[in-house]
Parts: structure tokens; sequence; C-alpha cells
């Protein structure tokens, strides 16, 4: 779009031209031709003008509607000079009174402009509609309604500078658009303009959460007084909205926006109607000689006319006139010659720009699009932003992301809510009484703990504790989960940090919980290794550290976070001072069980004999943790409701447990004759060893129905809760697992892929008592750390050799063991797996009736609720998704690739 120049200089023509030449110009200005395409009112202006010494002639209107008084007023309807409304629109609309150079659109204005909601897609157009009825009562700048007639004068070049006040003045409509529409929403729909007809927007009187008028109206004058030099929003009144918060201000913008794209679309129709194509003959004739061009812009194949400004009507629509060219060439040695005749010395000559071809309306998309792509795309962010969470905005990106839960609200959790824990309660209980009377421990000079870091595995109950802390305390809780401070923009953490931290010492005493805070919490060495450092979240780390420090000892704020993996903490964050306590929470005990069963049961309809059911429950579920156990009372109460059952029977909580270790049942998996044998023979081998192995763990059901993924089938043991075991207990629970392999070697002429699994778990229970437990007098009693992310061994090639050879022969011993016993009892394992091949599922009462009593005693817990006639109740039942059906016996079919384990 560069433009060169030509030539330059203004013509003064007349007074140097011969007598005779001037009264042949005037002569051919007074052709009908010009009058023509000249209003009236440009003409009286012209003739009026004193200073166009070279041309004073003026083209008469041949119009007929120029002629017709009625109609010779047309032009002044096109007129953007302000225009009062009627008495009638006041009666209809109501205005809002209007700040200093502040206009409102004409009626014809906004007509125009209505007519180009058609052009857009109808879920604008509604949009667009609003605005205009806003537009109505707000007016809009004076100087945007300069601009855009500047736009129409034909060139549609904007400077800089008039760019900025468009901009400004954008900014400046959907402000007060915006305080209309805020307005409006906060005194009810039905309200026809949302206040008082006398009520002015400095006059509004603020509600609750808005700002004073004259506060945002002060600051705003100043800085729109210093900068800008057009005289806007000078003193007294001011468009912009006086409410507090700017809620409605991006879909103002958004639609004030749309606005402008309508009024280039309508400058430019409007302008484009005002087009009129001329020859270069009549361009010669009836501007050119008579010195009405100002400048010649060549566009393409065309040359548009810029005429004096007097040679164009003050007020009313312009006109721009063109003519097409062969070439560029041609055209330039027409105007030489035209302008040699004329006698225009080379000094005067009309100067000739060259653009790039391209409309007006192109040109302006090339001069504000990125502009208004870069609004666009801010809104676009806010509104999805928005949208995506409840609220907030691209704006709020710094603010915390903390729910905020208060005693009245939400926190209604109590500690007796809060099954088993106790030793975590007791540690808890003391936040619970320093918040609530911190007194008692400041008197004696005790500094109040700062924090405890929860940790322990998934599902142990951390975020309730933590929640019931708040709901005992009856203060303040903000909830935030570590990776929330995690965002893509850098610097977001910290300042996040600073505001949840922020908000908690305006709250407080409060609580702030900061749930999975390994996500940010890491030690900063670790995270840095290899592949660079995560500086985002170091600094992240780095407030929170700041931030605790940054209590004093009187401020009842109280930070508890939860994590799955406190060994891999910032000690810095670890250290008294910051996160005084840590309290471990483990999966519960038998103890434990038994109490969170309670909790869930009393939520549940049973008949069955509440301490027998929460015992036996219990034994079922060691390892289970609350979450789980949660889990598998709302399992059993599904199963029994989908088997139609009154109240939920403990063979529904039997199958929900049984669903929860083994994964749904998959009926579609048929095995064919020779694979299910096998798989019974398997399963087996392992009850067997169960049985007759005096360190393993109670057997309590075998299977041969497949369950979740790719187990063919399988052997439910009971283990205790156990916290020590010893080579025993070890080299028999190996035995048995050994048990499905050596069975089948025993009773087929082959083997099959199945046992792989069971390797995986020997060769890992040997290598752990190789290089971790001290158990192999060869190794001794030494302890090599297992890091697969460790490049290099931690120990030197023989001793890997060593480790080897000690590994292998625990796993022989245990083979021998396994083989040994299962051909003793070869009878045995033949008995179980034809049983099984008949009813597909054993449980303890068949195996006892097949084998006899097992020799060796069970645990306690164990006999207690599983010898006797309670056990086994569910006998011979497995879980079906229609627990009342039998379980369906399957039709044979091949067995699908890589489903081998069992
Ligand atoms: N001790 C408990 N008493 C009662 N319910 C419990 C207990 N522990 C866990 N639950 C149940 O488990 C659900 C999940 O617990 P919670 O969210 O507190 O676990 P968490 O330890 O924070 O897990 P994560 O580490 O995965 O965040 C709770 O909503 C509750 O229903």
């Amino acid at each position: 779009m560069s433009r060169y120049l030509r030539q330059s200089g203004q013509l003064a023509r007349l007074v140097r031209l011969p007598q005779h030449q001037r009264l042949h110009a005037l002569h051919r200005a007074l052709q009908p031709s010009v009058a023509r395409s000249i209003s009236p009112a440009a003409l009286s202006f012209r003739r009026s003008t004193p200073w166009r010494p070279y041309s004073t002639n003026r083209p008469e209107s041949e119009d007929k509607d120029s002629k017709d008084p009625k109609n010779s007023k047309q032009p002044d309807k096109n007129e953007n000079k302000e225009e009062k409304p009627s008495e009638k629109e006041a009666e209809e609309d109501i205005h809002l009174p209007l700040p200093d150079n502040w206009v409102y659109l004409s009626k014809n204005e906004l007509e125009q402009l209505e007519r180009f909601t058609h052009m857009l897609p109808e879920a604008q157009r509604e949009n667009l509609h609003n605005i205009l009825r806003d537009l109505k009562q707000t007016g809009v700048p004076i100087e945007t309604r300069e601009l855009l007639q500047k736009m129409r004068q034909g060139s549609g070049k904007l400077s800089m500078l008039d760019k900025g006040r468009l901009i400004r003045s954008v900014v400046q409509t959907a402000n007060r658009v915006a305080w209309l529409q805020s307005q409006r929403e906060s005194k009810g729909p039905g309200s026809f303009s949302g206040f008082d007809k006398n009520e002015t927007p400095d006059e509004h009187v603020p509600r609750a959460g808005e700002k004073a008028p004259g506060q945002d109206h002060q600051s705003k004058a100043k800085s729109e007084e210093s900068g800008s030099s057009s005289g806007q929003q000078k003193g007294g009144r001011n468009p912009q909205p006086p409410a507090g918060g700017n809620g409605g201000w991006p879909e103002a913008m958004q639609s004030v926006l749309i606005i402008l794209l309508s009024l280039w679309l309508w400058d430019t129709f409007v302008s484009g109607g005002n087009q009129e194509e001329v020859t270069w003959q009549e361009m010669r004739a009836n501007f050119l000689d008579k010195g009405l061009v100002k400048k010649f812009v060549v566009v393409g194949g065309q040359v548009r006319a810029e005429l004096h400004p007097e040679a164009q009507p003050p007020n009313g629509a312009r006109k721009t006139y063109y003519f097409t060219i062969g070439s560029v060439d041609a055209f330039e040695r027409n105007l030489t010659e035209a302008q040699n005749e004329l006698g225009i010395p080379s000094s005067q000559r009309i100067p000739v720009s060259y653009e790039g071809g391209g409309s007006t309306l192109g040109s302006m998309f090339l001069a504000f699009g990125p502009t208004l792509l870069f609004i666009g795309l801010i809104l676009w962010t806010q509104r999805s932003m928005g949208a995506g969470r409840g609220g907030g905005g691209m704006f709020n990106f710094g603010k915390s992301k903390a729910k905020k839960f208060n005693a009245e609200s939400a926190v209604k959790v109590k500690f007796s809510d809060v099954a088993g824990l106790e030793e975590a309660k007791t540690e808890i209980m003391e936040f619970v009484s320093f918040l609530k009377q911190p007194q008692k421990f400041e008197k004696l000079g005790a500094k109040i703990p700062r924090g405890a870091i929860l940790a322990g595995p998934p599902g142990t109950g951390k975020t309730l504790l933590a929640k019931a802390t708040a709901g005992e305390s009856g203060v303040p809780f903000f909830s935030v989960s570590g990776s929330e401070f995690v965002e893509m923009f850098v610097g977001v953490g910290p300042s996040r940090v600073r505001d949840l931290f922020a908000e908690g010492r305006k709250n407080a005493p409060c609580i702030i919980f900061i749930d999975e805070i390994d996500a940010i919490g890491r030690a900063r060495q670790e995270s840095g290794r290899g592949f660079g450092g995560n500086d985002e979240r170091e600094a992240t780390l780095n407030q929170i550290l700041t931030e605790m420090d940054g209590f004093n000892t009187r401020e009842q704020v109280v930070v508890l976070a939860g994590t799955n993996r406190a060994d891999v903490l910032d000690k810095a964050l670890m250290r008294p001072g910051r996160f005084d306590r840590h309290i471990y929470i483990d999966r519960p005990t038998m103890k434990g069980r038994k109490e969170i069963f309670d909790v869930y049961l009393k939520k549940i309809v049973t008949n069955e004999d509440k301490e027998h059911l929460i015992g036996r429950l219990s034994t079922l579920t060691p390892g289970f943790s609350g979450a789980d156990i949660a889990n598998v009372v709302n399992e059993a109460a599904l199963i029994a409701a989908r088997a139609n059952a009154d109240d939920v029977k403990m063979k529904h909580f039997e199958q929900a447990i049984e669903r929860v270790i083994g994964g749904l049942e998959r009926k579609s998996l048929v095995l064919k004759p020779e694979e299910k044998k096998t798989v019974a023979y398997h399963e087996a081998g392992h009850a067997i060893c169960g049985w007759f192995l005096q360190h393993a763990d109670p057997l309590l059901k075998v299977s041969i129905i497949p369950r979740g993924q790719g187990a063919l089938g399988y052997a439910q043991y009971l283990p205790q809760d156990a916290y020590l075991m010893n080579t025993n207990q070890l080299m028999d629970r190996m035995a048995m697992t050994m048990g499905g392999r050596v069975s089948e070697e025993l009773h087929f002429p082959t083997v099959t892929t199945g046992a792989s699994d069971d390797f995986k778990k020997v060769t890992q229970m040997a290598r752990n008592m190789v290089t971790e437990w001290g158990m192999s007098d060869k190794v001794g009693p030494v302890h090599f750390e297992n890091d697969p992310n460790r490049m290099t061994k931690p120990f030197a090639e023989a001793t890997a050799q060593a480790i080897d050879q000690e590994v292998q022969r625990i796993v022989d011993d245990a083979y021998q063991k396994c083989k040994k016993l299962l051909t003793e009892k070869k009878t045995q394992v033949g008995l179980i797996a034809e049983e099984l091949l008949k009813k597909e599922v054993l449980v303890r009462d068949d195996m006892v009736r097949i084998l006899g009593k097992r020799p060796f005693g069970d645990n306690e817990e164990f006999e207690k609720y599983f010898s006797g006639g309670k056990a086994g109740e569910q006998g011979g039942t497995a879980e079906t998704d229609d627990p009342d059906q039998p379980t369906p016996a399957p039709a044979f079919k091949q067995l699908a690739e890589g489903e081998s384990r069992r």
C-alpha cells in the first residue's frame, strides 16, 4: 500500500488563465452534466467560497428530486451532524443524558445500521439489535461520527491518530453500554431502561458491590484528559460505567465491535452507492478543467478523483468519481497533455498517488484487522475460560482457584464421619483446639504448628480428615489441588499461591488445604535432573515456602497438605516451621475396616446380623482403603437392587468384594474344553498348595470363571494384616504361586503360557529376598536400591552374578517344594479340578468336603467368621451380573489371543 506521489503542488489556475480560457471554463462549469452530480448544498457552499480563484462557476442540479423542496432536504437526512431526537422518539425512547462531546445516533443512522444486521449470522443479529437499542440510549462519542464522516469522504484513509481515536471511542461506547446493561440487570428484567428516567450514570446511586460513580469517573477523566487532546471526558460527565466490576464489559465490547464492523460495511456500501463512474472526457470536462480535482489516486485499473472539499456538499453524502484506465502510462500521458493544455505549471500539477488494489473495506481491514483480531482473541479467550470454569476469565489467571467453604455452607463433615484413623485424628485435633482456643497455647509460650502433611496411599481418607478438621473447628476452609497452581503461563503459580495465602490471612482463623501437594512440592534438585529444571514449579514451591515463613505465630492460618508421595517432597517443605506435623495415614487395619464398614453400613438396608456382617466383611477385605470399602458397600447395594432384593444380603456383599478384587466377570469369554481343563488343573494346583502348605494364607475360594483383564481363573486367599513376613511364609507363598505350572506339568504332556504372571511374582519375591531383605546367606545382609531410573547398577558385576544365582536358587527351592507336594497330592489335585470343571467355583466348604479339614489351623479372625455354618453361605455361587441366576455354563469357543493369563 505504499503510495508514491508523482506530482505535488496546488492549482491556482484561474488567475493565471487568459481571459478567453476563463470564460470558457465558466461556460463549461455551467453545463448540466456537472450539476447532475453535485448537490445544491454543495453549490451554495461553493458559491460563497471566495478563495477558489480559478473556477467560481457552480454546476446546476438537474436532479428533479433536488428541485423538489421536499426532497431537497434529503441530503440533510444523510448528514451525520448531531441530530436531536424528535419529540415522538423522545417519548418512545428514554435517552441517557449525554456526557460532553457525545451525540445520539440519528434515526437515519440507526436505521441504516439496522439494515446491516441482516448481513450478520442469526446468532449475532439479536445481539446487534440489542446493542443498537442500547446505543440509541447511550449515544456515541462525537468523534466516532466525525471519524466515520472522514472515512466516507472518499479516501477511507485514517491517520494513526484517527485509528487510535476510533478505538478509544469504541471502548468508551462499550463501557457505557456495559454500564447500561449492568444497570438493567441489577434492576431486573422488565425495566425498560434499567434506571430512573432522571437518573444519569453520574447520578446513579451505587448499590452493594458498586463503586461510587465519582471514583471511576475521576480517575478515568484524568487519564482521558492526559492521554487525549480531543477534549473528551473533561470534567463533569463521563460515559464510563460507574458501577463496580466490569462483568458485562466483554460482551458489550464484543457487540460494539460488531457495530463497528457494520459501520464499516455501511460506510463501504453507502460510499459505494455514492460512487459514480465517469469517462476520462467527463472527468476532464467537469472537474479537471474547472480545477475541482485535488488529487488522483490510481487503484489497480481505476483512478479515483479526490475533489477539493469545497466541491462537495458540506453535510450531505459525498460522491466519489472514478474512471477506468487502459494503462497507467496512457493515463499519465493524458493527464500531462490535459494539464499542458490548461497551462498548469509543472510545480502545481495535480498529484497522483498509487495504491495497491482493494476496496476501502479491504484497506480498513488491513489497517484495523490485526487490532481487531487481537481484541477478538482476548474476548474469545475470556469467554471460553469463563464458561469452562464457571467464571473467572483470563484476567483472573493469577487468582487462586481455591474453593472456599465455610461453617454455615459446606463443611458438614465431622470427626465422627471419619472412621478409624485414631492417631491421625488425635494429632490433628490439636489444630482444631488451636483454632478454637489459641490463647490456651499462647499463654504457655507454645508456638502453634503451622501445618501438617497428611501422607498415605490413595483413598485412605486424607481429604476427608482435612475437611473434618474444618468442620470441627467451624472456620473457613480453602481447598485447592496442587495441580491447580500449574498453568501454561509463567508466573501464574506463584501469583496464585500469593493470592491464596492473602485470602487465608484475610479470613483468619482458617484452614488452607492443598491436596496432591507433590504436584508442586517435589524436591527441587530431583525435578531438575536430566531434562532441565521446571522453573515455574520451583517458583511456585518457593512462593509456598516464603508464604509459610511469612506467617507470624499469631496468624491463625493452618495449612494442611495431602499427598500420596511424601517421599518425593522437598525437604524445605517438611522442615519444622512449615509443615511441622507429618501424619501418615495407612490403609486401615482389621479394626479400622470394621469401623469404616460400620459407618457405611448404617446407610444401607440389611437384615444381616450387624456384628457378624461387619466382622466377615472386614476379614474379607485386607488391604482395602476407606474408599474401597465405601465402594464395596455401594456396589453391594447396587447388586441387590439389580436382583430386586428387599435388603442387601451377605452374598451381595461378597459378590461386590469379588468384583472389586477380580474385576467384572467375563461371561462373553468362553474357553475350549481342553483350555478349560488346563485352567481347572492349574487352579487346583494352587488350591492344593494353599491347603497343605503350613504357612500359606487360608484359601477362600477357587474359580475358573474368567474375570477382569485376562484372568481365566483364580484362587482367592485371605492374607492376614501382617506387617512382617518370615522366610518360611515367603517360601510357602512362592511354592503356592508355582502350584499352577507344576500341576500342569504333572497332568498334561506339555505346559502352557498361563503361568507367566506367577513367575513374575515369584521372581520379584526372590529378588527382594536377596537384594533388600537380607535373606540370602551368599549375598549377605545388604540392601540394593531397586531404582529403575538409575543408569548403573548399585553393585559390582560379581555381586550381580551372585544375586542372579541366589534368585535362581530360591525360585528352584520353591519349585521343588511345590513339586514334591503336588506329586504326593496328585489325586487330590485331580479331584478338585474335576469338581471345578463341574461347578466352576469352589468355596472353602467344598474343599473341606473333598479334602477333609485343613491340617493347620487358620488365623483367629478367619476361623471366627469362616468356619462353621456361616462360612461359605454363598456356596458354589460366583458373581454374575444377575446374582440370583445360576452361573451359566460357558459355551466352548476359541480363546482370544493374548488372554492366556490365569
Ligand atoms: N477413614 C474413613 N472413614 C470414612 N470414609 C472414608 C475413610 N477413608 C476414606 N473414606 C472414603 O473414601 C473417600 C475418599 O477419601 P479421600 O478423598 O479422603 O481420600 P484421600 O486419601 O484424600 O485420597 P487421595 O490420596 O487419592 O486424594 C471418602 O470420600 C470417603 O467416602
